[in-house]
């Protein structure tokens, strides 16, 4: 299927896209967030350059997993293979880019090249553990780009203590991400994985499904976490004809925006977690949520309810939700995402009743693959980002905060 997004944006210029989309810098510590609102201009100071007028050639090393068969789609951007469609660009600026698939131990490629790398590309879905180790023998890094939302693979702290700036494409998968979410929830609602094994089997067993099968109407839905994710599934979710659709997060939205998606704050957590028949995790991974859905938690839910994560795996523990599942406690768990990625054959929530797991896919999918990509930008702008974040977030990350970027081309 040709690319809903590719076509028509990519040859849109900068300001429109940047409205939906921008850059975002993360440092270590979640203690405050601050967002400064539009920047009209970046700043003129340059200490690194992107753009025509370049200072010297860069060295940008991207990590990403490795497609094989399946890259020979060209829209299938995210993968090793097909660079995320910005080699093409990189090259013509005359700088050098480097990619590979191998990240992990000791003598991995991308330890071999970060060593004088200037910029690293990661993604969340094939996550290069950016740790203090690893940055202390990157000499030359200036730059890490999360292509995608997330960066928890990222030791920010370490990062910002370096005087880095990691930046992440805000905004970008958001859309991606509320489908999947949509998706899962009615996958446990509805008890569908199994009907949909049992054909597959060969089988035939109505009441194997059913006895475990709802409709979502009528029911109550919380997002912890009422941000870009959080409010595009509460947008979705509105069709549904839901009891209260109810949100948990550290800001409020306006009044005419929880009106326009029919939902309502709630101030406490807990509270929140015992009205709701399914509940769905929209946070980043901090020192805060890290851990959040652990035993005593999940036990403050309303028995049976369902738990939809697909912000990140280690904001639940890991045996809580199994042992939860098993008791039905949870009436099921369904996410994307897992405290270690890959999952290790025998983790938990592979065999887990009544889970709706996959791999790390909701927020990669082919539309989403040029939104993550600085090729969604017009090329210019992104070397402009480079350039104004380079320049102006340094000095304000090295506080340790959280900034978000609307662009205002
Ligand atoms: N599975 C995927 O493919 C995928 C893709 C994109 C993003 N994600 C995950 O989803 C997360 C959310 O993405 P987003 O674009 O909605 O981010 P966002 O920044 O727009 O929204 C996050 C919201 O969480 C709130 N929040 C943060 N910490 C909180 C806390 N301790 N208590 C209450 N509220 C808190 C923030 O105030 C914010 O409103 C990302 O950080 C990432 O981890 C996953």
């Amino acid at each position: 299927m040709a690319s809903r997004k590719s076509g028509s944006l990519l040859l849109s210029g900068a300001k429109a896209l940047s409205k939906q989309h921008g850059f975002a810098a993360s440092a270590a510590n979640t203690r405050s967030t601050q967002i400064l609102p539009g920047f009209a201009s970046p700043c003129s100071f340059s200490r690194y350059s992107y753009s025509s007028s370049a200072e010297g050639q860069k060295k940008i090393l991207g990590v990403f997993f490795a497609a094989h068969e399946y890259a020979k789609n060209p829209e299938f951007l995210g993968c090793v293979e097909n660079a995320l469609g910005i080699r093409e660009w990189l090259e013509s600026k005359g700088h050098k880019y480097v990619v590979t698939s191998d990240k992990d131990g000791p003598n991995s490629e991308l330890d071999k090249e970060l060593a004088d790398a200037h910029i690293l590309i990661t993604t969340p879905f094939h996550p290069a553990y950016i740790t203090k180790e690893r940055l202390a023998k990157a000499k030359n890094l200036e730059l890490l780009v999360t292509a995608g939302v997330g960066s928890d693979h990222i030791d920010l702290r370490a990062a910002a203590d370096k005087g880095l700036t990691v930046s992440e494409v805000t905004g970008s998968n958001v859309t991606s991400v509320a489908e999947d979410e949509v998706l899962r929830v009615l996958t446990l609602v509805r008890n569908f994985a199994p009907g949909w094994k049992q054909v597959n089997e060969g089988g035939w067993n109505v009441a194997a499904v059913v006895h475990h099968a709802y409709d979502l109407i009528d029911r109550t839905v919380g997002t912890v976490g009422g941000g870009r994710i959080g409010q595009e599934v509460m947008q979705r979710l509105k069709g549904f004809k839901l009891k209260e659709m109810l949100y948990f997060d550290r800001h409020s939205l306006s009044a005419e925006r929880e009106k326009e998606l029919g939902c309502k704050r709630e101030e406490d957590l807990d509270t929140m977690l015992a009205k709701c028949d399914v509940v769905i995790v929209n946070t980043p991974l901090t020192d805060q949520t890290r851990g959040l859905f652990n035993k005593e938690r999940i036990a403050k839910m309303k028995k049976g309810a369902y738990l939809v994560n697909n912000a990140r795996g280690a904001i639940a523990d890991t045996m809580a939700v199994k042992e939860a599942c098993e008791s039905g406690q949870l009436g099921g768990y369904g996410g994307d995402v897992w405290n270690e990625q890959p999952a290790g054959k025998d983790h938990p929530w592979r065999y887990m009743p009544n889970n709706a797991m996959t791999p790390h896919i909701s927020g990669t999918t082919l539309d989403a693959q040029v939104t993550i990509s600085p090729q969604f930008f017009h090329l210019n702008a992104f070397a402009d980002c480079l350039r104004f974040f380079s320049s102006s977030v340094l000095g304000l990350l090295l506080h340790g905060w959280i900034f978000e970027f609307g662009f205002g081309f």
